[in-house]
């Protein structure tokens, strides 16, 4: 893989929060250009945990990353402050959405774009976008976020960190607690984003089954370690993933077979 092609590098990380809990003990995985990678793992299996790292959330938490390394185009995040990673152009799309509900969507998505000194023609040009991808938020424009479905929540969140122009776009779990049919919309319209515009995106997921559908590579964690890597196709394959992610066996890859280290 050339070192130029590689977007973010995860190496070998260890976080612990207030200095006592150790929530990754060896995660490791790389992201290249234009690629859509699924972080994949049960429940406290480390994904947020690892998001968290990748934008340097978790001193917020007092978490910290005490071994290893994320570097996002070749720079350590450690040195830089998360503002500095959006402006960078790395974004995160938090677990839960975290919609502004007393703002309309439209506020909402403006709000994305107000880090980065952009003129009023480029933030309609953007908004426009936006609504290209998700044309139901331009029929929500003027609803107030907090009024809105779980769905359009999910969609004004991802419409708000396009608002900044990522070109990393990190996601944790957008398909939590939404129906079916607007998951598979969501995914496509993420794939569409990827495919068109060449957006590269990390997304952590318990829903196995549509993130390996979207995916082109994906990691699994779990206890904390990535203990699987490949692409989705060949983990689609694999029969411990789909005893245990794809929901047959609930028997953890690490106890079902002994998995070869990941590079
Ligand atoms: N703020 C925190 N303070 C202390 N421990 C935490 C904190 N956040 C997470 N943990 C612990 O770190 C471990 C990994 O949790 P994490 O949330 O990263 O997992 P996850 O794979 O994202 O799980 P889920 O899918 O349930 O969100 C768990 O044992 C969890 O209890």
């Amino acid at each position: 893989m050339a070192n130029d092609d590689i977007l973010l590098s995860v190496d070998n990380v260890h976080a612990t929060y207030n200095h006592a809990i150790t929530a990754l003990h060896g995660v490791s995985f790389k992201l290249r250009r234009g690629q859509i990678l699924a972080l994949l793992g049960a429940n406290g299996a480390g994904k947020t945990t690892t998001l968290k790292a990748v934008s340097n959330l978790l001193p917020a938490e007092r978490g910290q990353v005490s071994a290893g390394t994320i570097r996002f185009e070749g720079v350590d995040v450690a040195r830089r402050r998360p503002g500095d990673l959006v402006r960078a152009g790395l974004v995160q799309v938090l677990e839960g959405r975290h919609c502004f509900r007393s703002l309309t969507v439209e506020e909402n998505l403006v709000s994305g774009g107000i880090g980065r000194s952009a003129s009023g023609g480029e933030i309609k040009a953007d908004l426009e976008q936006v609504y290209g991808y998700f044309p139901r938020l331009k029929e929500k424009r003027r609803t107030l976020s907090g009024l809105t479905s779980g769905g359009e929540q999910q969609m004004t969140a991802i419409g708000r960190a396009l608002m900044s122009r990522p070109r990393l776009l990190v996601l944790d779990e957008p398909s939590m607690g939404l129906a079916p049919l607007v998951v598979q919309d969501i995914f496509l319209t993420l794939r569409r984003l990827n495919r068109d515009a060449g957006l590269t995106i990390l997304v952590a997921e318990q829903n196995s089954a549509v993130a390996l559908k979207y995916a082109d590579e994906a990691t699994v964690l779990e206890n904390g370690v990535t203990v699987l890597a490949g692409s989705a196709t060949e983990l689609r394959q694999r029969e411990d993933v789909r005893a245990f992610y794809l929901g047959q066996k609930p028997q953890p890859l690490a106890e079902a077979t002994p998995i070869p280290a990941v590079a």
